[in-house]
């Protein structure tokens, strides 16, 4: 199984994904956030990319089935009734609704990884349940870092190197230097991904602006059993 790895949405162009089983990573937090509300029976998340596209979707729709969710330099966006903190995604708040979410890295990685054969939503939250479809499947894989504003960021590439860690424990993979770089990097630090994470430039905004909370979150690992794919505009549970 050969196994690619973008380090950010910068290097994702359609050759590099084209027939392939694509999966996007933002653990911090779009991806976290996501599989979240979904695994809060929210009935589906529509990924955009820009704040107006958002609001326009809740205007023009009928059923008020919309909610409408995301950040810009991670606080709430005006008007929005959630930010991109995965823990306002919980209990009944989300149950049967459409999410409309936009954030700054990770729904734009999403919009561009379209045109993949299939496309998955991974995060620390779900990601066996996501390696076991992965090798259910056998097909080529394509792992995308959603990054930080467009660079390397190593709370995703941590999450990768896990996929590639646990699929060579069960199978021959062919992977770059950068996937059996942070291979190796998950399997040192397994036991202390704080450690790891807290000089980086994510980890550490986020705590600045008083998400901690959301940093424990994002950490754990297998806490859902549930695999998002992308079809037709939106996210929704694989049954
Ligand atoms: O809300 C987040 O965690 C980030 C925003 S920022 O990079 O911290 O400003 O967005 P995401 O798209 O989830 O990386
Ligand atoms: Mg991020």
């Amino acid at each position: 199984m050969n196994i690619d790895v973008m380090a950010s949405v910068k290097e994702v162009n359609s050759h590099r994904i084209f027939k392939k089983n694509v999966v996007v990573i933002d653990v911090l937090r779009a991806t976290s956030t996501i599989v979240t509300a979904l695994a809060n029976n929210a009935f589906s998340v529509i990924p955009v990319e820009h704040i107006e596209e958002a609001r326009k979707i809740r205007e023009d729709e009928k059923e008020g089935m919309i909610l409408l969710g995301g950040e810009r330099e991670a606080k709430i966006i005006d008007g929005f009734h959630f930010g991109n903190s995965p823990l306002s995604y919980m209990e009944d708040k989300v149950k049967d609704r459409k999410v409309v979410l936009t954030t700054t890295n990770g729904t734009r990685t999403i919009k561009a990884c379209i045109g993949g054969e299939n496309l998955y939503i991974a995060s620390f939250l779900n990601v066996t349940a996501v390696i076991e479809k992965l090798i259910e499947y056998g097909k080529d894989i394509v792992i995308v870092c959603s990054g930080t504003d467009g660079q390397y960021s190593m709370d995703d590439a941590l999450c990768a190197g896990m996929i590639i860690s646990l699929i060579n424990n069960m199978k021959n993979i062919i992977t770059t230097d950068l996937g059996w770089t942070i291979k190796e990097l998950y399997e040192a630090y397994k036991y202390d991904f704080h450690g790891l994470l807290k000089n980086c430039r994510h980890y550490k905004r986020l705590k600045e602006n008083g998400f901690e909370e959301d940093l424990k979150y994002c950490l754990q690992t297998d806490i859902y059993d549930i695999v998002p794919i992308y079809r037709e505009g939106s996210i929704q549970v694989l049954k």
